[in-house]
């Protein structure tokens, strides 16, 4: 069954129904589902759709002519493959579609690429000279993010400004993902989105019909299968020097955020080359680098700051427990990791991924226009505030502290504060005057609003301070994993 993407279909289909000739490139990660998203579009569409493989490029043009040959194009009378590509991409003018595009798709397009660095010259060249003035769609796909972003689309190479469109497929966000298994209860939704993010290939290695305990033994605990091999096989075929990215992930993974803690701890130790790593990573969409929601351009662009976060749910996952298990898990004990190691932090494991899904529950709150004012910017905000401390000498302190979503108006006279508890026991009072506290230096000049999360529901005190205060909402674990609008 085919899920989400309304998005990237939405774009494909008004491209498809412009005028002119369209050249669009849609890439992203690996596994992120372009493939099955482009078969979506063009499954009732006239088509030709070609999947590069990783061959000669004799070899290529061969299978390339076979599939346009296939079609009923006025050549294949006449020859039996095209002698050269210019030949060969000429031919999409020819392929019968009634007043419908002719649409192209060249799936691992780099693959077609590598074995031919003139391709893109040769489609520039027939691009200017023919097509673009023709009724065709040509879409160029690949997984390949380093030579999409830093060769084809960069300003040196032939296709740069000729595509009418350009795509980055990420992953799903929480509510298309928990579609992979609608019968969850919402707290197990919000876990195994914590497992396995929206990367639609490792979710749908989870059989809806079994428990989430079961999936995780039997689906990413268990040797031979696909997620339990998956992040070498990844790594492997995206980079090279696989033990430091192991080795950094795994530093990230353990909690450490700044760039001298990873290179300390995964004994790269010169941090120019750690950022180097990182930067492959983050393009890979493994890893994001984050700043405080009010950071300026200044300091987001000091390579020294910004903390660093595995973005991927999965990766996480899978370096705390199948990495750091690695030997118990070859020898089979599947069961033994499950218990011990597994099952007691899967609950707190989840609640970093749980402020996330808060956030894109905010984001769905503006886009239904049910916030109290619209933000301009929404995020983690990291800072110093001052703290109560009975044992300083005016009994305060300046302390770091974290705020899970702040967003803030363009005027920057609203803030919303939001709070988000993944715990097995209701949102308290307390907990509640400690966000309040977390802010408060700056709070005469602006207007505040808080939005409390929480898992378990919230205590009486709250519930009747949010009854008197308008300014103050609680949302239910209900409300967030349903993405309801209407509950504000
Ligand atoms: N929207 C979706 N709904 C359901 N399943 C999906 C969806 N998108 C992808 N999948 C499944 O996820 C897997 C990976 O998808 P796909 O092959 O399209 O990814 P890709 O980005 O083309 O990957 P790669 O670059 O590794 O070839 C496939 O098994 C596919 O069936």
């Amino acid at each position: 069954m085919f899920i989400g993407r309304e998005k990237e279909l939405a774009f494909l289909e008004s491209k498809y129904s412009a005028e002119n000739g369209q050249l669009i490139v849609l890439y992203g990660r690996r596994r992120v589902g372009k493939t099955e998203t482009l078969r979506q579009f063009c499954k009732d569409k006239p088509h030709v759709f070609f999947a590069c493989r990783e061959c000669t490029d004799k070899l290529q043009l061969k299978s390339f002519s076979e599939k346009m040959l296939r079609e009923d194009i006025p050549a294949k009378r006449y020859i039996s493959q095209f002698e050269s590509w210019e030949q060969a991409f000429r031919s999409v003018t020819d392929l019968p579609s009634g007043d419908r595009k002719k649409l192209l798709i060249i799936d691992e397009f780099p693959y077609m690429c590598r074995g031919n660095a003139g391709i893109p010259s040769i489609l520039q060249n027939l691009w200017d000279e023919v097509l673009k003035d023709e009724n065709v769609m040509i879409i160029l796909c690949g997984s390949s993010m380093s030579f999409i972003e830093k060769e084809l689309l960069a300003e040196k190479n032939p296709l740069y400004g000729r595509a009418t469109g350009v795509y980055k497929m990420t992953e799903m966000d929480f509510y298309d993902a928990v579609k992979f298994f609608p019968d969850y209860s919402d707290r197990d939704k919000v876990i195994a989105y914590s497992v396995l993010g929206g990367i639609p290939h490792y979710l749908k290695q989870f059989d809806p019909k079994i428990s989430l305990s079961e999936n995780i033994k039997q689906n990413i605990l268990t040797k031979g299968c696909v997620l339990y091999s998956e992040v070498d096989f990844l790594l492997r075929q995206e980079l090279r020097e696989t033990p430091i990215y192991n080795s950094l992930i795994e530093a990230i993974a353990l909690g450490n955020t700044k760039l001298n803690e990873i290179s300390q701890k995964s004994l790269v130790d010169d941090t120019s080359k750690t950022s180097t790593y990182l930067r492959n990573l983050v393009q890979l969409g493994i890893v994001a680098r984050e700043f405080s929601v009010d950071a300026g351009t200044k300091e987001r662009a000091n390579t020294n700051r910004g903390t660093y976060k595995l973005t991927d749910n999965f990766f996480r996952f899978w370096y705390a427990f199948v990495f750091a298990n690695y030997s118990e898990l070859e020898a089979g004990d599947v069961d033994g990791v499950f218990h011990y190691s597994v099952e007691p932090q899967l609950h707190q494991f989840a609640s970093l991924p749980f402020e996330n899904v808060c956030r894109q529950f905010v984001r769905k709150l503006q886009q239904a226009n049910a916030l109290p004012f619209r933000y301009a910017s929404m995020g983690r905000w990291t800072g110093k505030t001052t703290v109560r401390d009975t044992s300083a000498d005016n009994g305060t302190r300046i302390a770091e502290t974290e705020i899970d979503i702040l967003a803030v108006s363009q005027s920057r006279r609203e803030y919303l504060v939001g709070e988000c508890k993944f715990k097995n026991k209701p949102f308290s009072y307390s907990e509640y005057l400690d966000t309040i506290a977390k802010l408060s230096p700056q709070k005469e000049k602006a207007d505040f609003y808080y939005e409390l999360f929480s898992e378990s529901g919230f205590d009486e005190k709250i519930i009747e301070a949010a009854s008197n205060n308008e300014r103050l909402l609680l949302y239910n674990l209900s409300d967030i994993v349903s993405g309801r609008s209407d509950i504000a």
